[in-house]
This record gives C-alpha cells, sequence and structure tokens, in this order.
C-alpha cells in the first residue's frame, strides 16, 4: 500500500509558494505528512513556518542570473550541494510522491525525485511554464496548468487544465474590518494597488506621482513590496504595507478597483473576487515576460484594462484608471460569469496527485 507522504517544494517569490500554502492544510486534513524542501533563506521558509504541521528541510541554493555577478561561479557548486541535500532526504523519508511549484530551489528536488525513483507532479500558473519547470518537465509524470492555453507548450499527455487556485482564506475577508484597519471613510471607493510579492519600484513611483489625483477619487491602500514605504507621503485616504498576511483578505473585502502586477497567482485571485483590475505586466526587459501573456490573456477576456510598463508614467496611469472606470460594468459581468464557472482546482489537483503516488 502506498504511504501517505508527501514532499512539497517550490520558492524564491510567493507566486511559487501560494499555490503550495492552499494545497497543503488539505493534504494535512487527510492524514498525510508533509515536508516542505526550500531554501534556507527564501519566503517559502517564512510562509510554510505559519503552517503547523509541516517539516522544513532548508537546502543550499544558486541562482540564474542574467548578468555578471561573483555567485555566478560559485552557485553552480551550491546547487550540487543543494541537489545532494535533496536527494538525501528524499531517500531517507520516502515519500509517495512529490510536488512541484517551480522557482530555481524546486529543480535540484525534481531531479533528486527522479534519482530515487519517486513520481513528481508540476505546477505551472503562468501561461507559458517558467525555467525551472521547463527544465524539471522530462522528469514529470503530470503537470497541473491554472491557463487552459498551456497545455500548447507542454509534451502531449502530461498537462491538465485545473483553472486556478485560490487560497480558501482570501475569501473570508471583512469589508469593514478592511476599513477599519486603513481608517478609509465608508463613502469613497477603495483602490487597492499591489505590486506583486516582491513589490514594483516603478508602479510605485507612477502611483505616487498621481497621489493628489488618485486620493481625490479613491480611498488608495498600496501594498509597496519590502523596504518601499514612503513616510513623507503620509496622509488620510492613502495607507501602505510593505507586505500583508493575514490582513490580506480583509483588504480584498473591501477594494472596488485594483491596479496590479500580473502575476499569475495574484490576477485569478482578482478574478475569483471579481475585482475589475488595471494590470501593469512586468516588461520584457526585466523577466522572460510572462506577464504580459498573462495579462493579455485576461485583457482578451475582458477581465482588465493592460497598461504596459514602457507607456506607465503618471498621467497614463489616470487616464488608464478612467478607461477601467468606464468599462468596469462589462468588466464586473465578465468577472461574475468567470468566477462562477471556476473549476475546483485544489480538488482536481489532489485527485492528480493522489493518482500519481505510489
Ligand atoms: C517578479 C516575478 O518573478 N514575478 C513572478 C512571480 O510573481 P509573484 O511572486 O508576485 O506572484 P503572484 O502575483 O503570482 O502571486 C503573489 C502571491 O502573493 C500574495 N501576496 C502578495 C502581496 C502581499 O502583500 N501579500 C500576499 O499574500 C498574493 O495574494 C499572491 O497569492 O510569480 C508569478 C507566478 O509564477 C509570475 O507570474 C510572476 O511573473
Amino acid at each position: 500500500m502506498m504511504n501517505k507522504r508527501i514532499v512539497f517544494t517550490g520558492g524564491g517569490s510567493a507566486g511559487h509558494v501560494t499555490v503550495n500554502l492552499a494545497l497543503i492544510p488539505r493534504f494535512l486534513q487527510q492524514g498525510w505528512e508533509v515536508a516542505y524542501i526550500g531554501s534556507t533563506t527564501g519566503i517559502e521558509r517564512e510562509l510554510v513556518s505559519r503552517l503547523d504541521g509541516v517539516r522544513y528541510i532548508g537546502i543550499a541554493t544558486g541562482k540564474l542570473r542574467r548578468y555578471f555577478d561573483w555567485k555566478n561561479f560559485t552557485d553552480p557548486l551550491r546547487v550540487g550541494k543543494g541537489a545532494w541535500q535533496a536527494y538525501r532526504f528524499l531517500a531517507a523519508w520516502k515519500p509517495a510522491v512529490v510536488f512541484s511549484k517551480g522557482g530555481f530551489v524546486s529543480v535540484p528536488v525534481v531531479f533528486g525525485a527522479w534519482l530515487n525513483g519517486l513520481p513528481v507532479v508540476l505546477h505551472e500558473s503562468d501561461l507559458t511554464p517558467g525555467l525551472a519547470n521547463r527544465l524539471s518537465l522530462p522528469f514529470a509524470a503530470k503537470v497541473c496548468a491554472t491557463f487552459p492555453d498551456t497545455l500548447q507548450h507542454l509534451p502531449k499527455g502530461k498537462g491538465t487544465h485545473v483553472g486556478a487556485i485560490v487560497r480558501d482564506e482570501l475569501k473570508t475577508g471583512r469589508k469593514e474590518a478592511g476599513l477599519a484597519l486603513c481608517g478609509f471613510s465608508p463613502d469613497k471607493p477603495v483602490l487597492l494597488v499591489m505590486g506583486g510579492s516582491l513589490g514594483a519600484r516603478r508602479l510605485n513611483e507612477a502611483v505616487r506621482g498621481t497621489l493628489d489625483a488618485l486620493t481625490k477619487r479613491f480611498s488608495v491602500v498600496h501594498i509597496c513590496g519590502k523596504n518601499q514605504l514612503d513616510n513623507s507621503l503620509k496622509r488620510d485616504g492613502y495607507r501602505q504595507f510593505e507586505y500583508v498576511q493575514d490582513e490580506l483578505p480583509d483588504l480584498l473585502a473591501m477594494t472596488d478597483l485594483v491596479v496590479s502586477r500580473a502575476g499569475s497567482n495574484a490576477i485569478y485571485e482578482f478574478l475569483q473576487l471579481q475585482k475589475p483590475m488595471l494590470l501593469v505586466p512586468l516588461s520584457r526587459a526585466a523577466s522572460r515576460g510572462d506577464q504580459i501573456l498573462n495579462a493579455r490573456s485576461f485583457e482578451q477576456q475582458g477581465f482588465c484594462e493592460v497598461l504596459e510598463e514602457e507607456a506607465l508614467s503618471a498621467d497614463s496611469l489616470i487616464r488608464a484608471l478612467d478607461r477601467l472606470q468606464q468599462k468596469r460594468p462589462a468588466i464586473t459581468e465578465k468577472l461574475r460569469a468567470a468566477s462562477e464557472k471556476q473549476q475546483d482546482a485544489l480538488a482536481q489537483v489532489m485527485a492528480i496527485i493522489e493518482e500519481t503516488a505510489r
């Protein structure tokens, strides 16, 4: 009989941990033993430490940089060390299955699982697979995808479209609690600015460059990223946070409109909660362009307005928000219909993992 042990991996940014955070409590409830292999220092360590009953194994990691850094010479050694640590843990603990959400820490874990003969399930939440998942693909039995179009980028038969996995707690927020936390009036619409889990300097600058105009129309709650607070801008109707955890459901509950990066988890959360959004995808200069594809796909489906980073300024932001306001009834209708049609992705992914486990 199969044992009920599962290893999760994934990290580097919150987007590579969120899906795991949604799945882990369900597996624990069903009597599985859960271990998480992540880096010793990444955001995954802190996020996973908030869950009871999960064993955390920190391994050495390296990073693929597209620029010169002395670490580019030592990182391959660290990755080798991390792969050995992951291999040894998996060989000793013998889980029935490994679930990987991607991010650079996951590649040596997936490879170590394959060497141990353990089945691997991957999850891809962007429209096109990221580098870590592309490297992991040959060693995986199955891939769960958030976007239907992702299947075209996967080997035939390996991919299943499951839809978006959204943490249950995000739907439990209370508007009044959010307003009280921010000291906002109930009479003004609320604009949430979210720069992705790592913040977004350009987006922050544009928002702050037009703060007077914005706060005339909206109460603005701004999640700006670590070390990005600007206390000189403190005023009524403008509240900044570096990053939020327990408060997020309440902040979302009070939100009428969103300006956000186009990280896939965040945008599907807004879809599910039916928040009309203005998306400012991370540019090709700063990324592989995955957010541009995510945002364009949402735009084609009528869920959002898109403003590309090259065109982003204080002025263009205000104009794009005006367009969003005008289109709001139509967008809200599309979001309502789409969120009602969302499949139970959590249940589907769990079924795929259980089928694959041995
Ligand atoms: C810079 C970068 O590489 N970005 C990638 C990263 O984005 P990023 O890490 O920003 O990921 P997402 O936008 O997909 O998800 C962010 C997650 O963090 C949560 N959250 C965010 C802010 C906060 O204060 N509190 C909080 O809990 C959101 O609710 C969401 O669940 O992974 C995504 C999914 O692979 C990719 O699409 C993005 O391109």
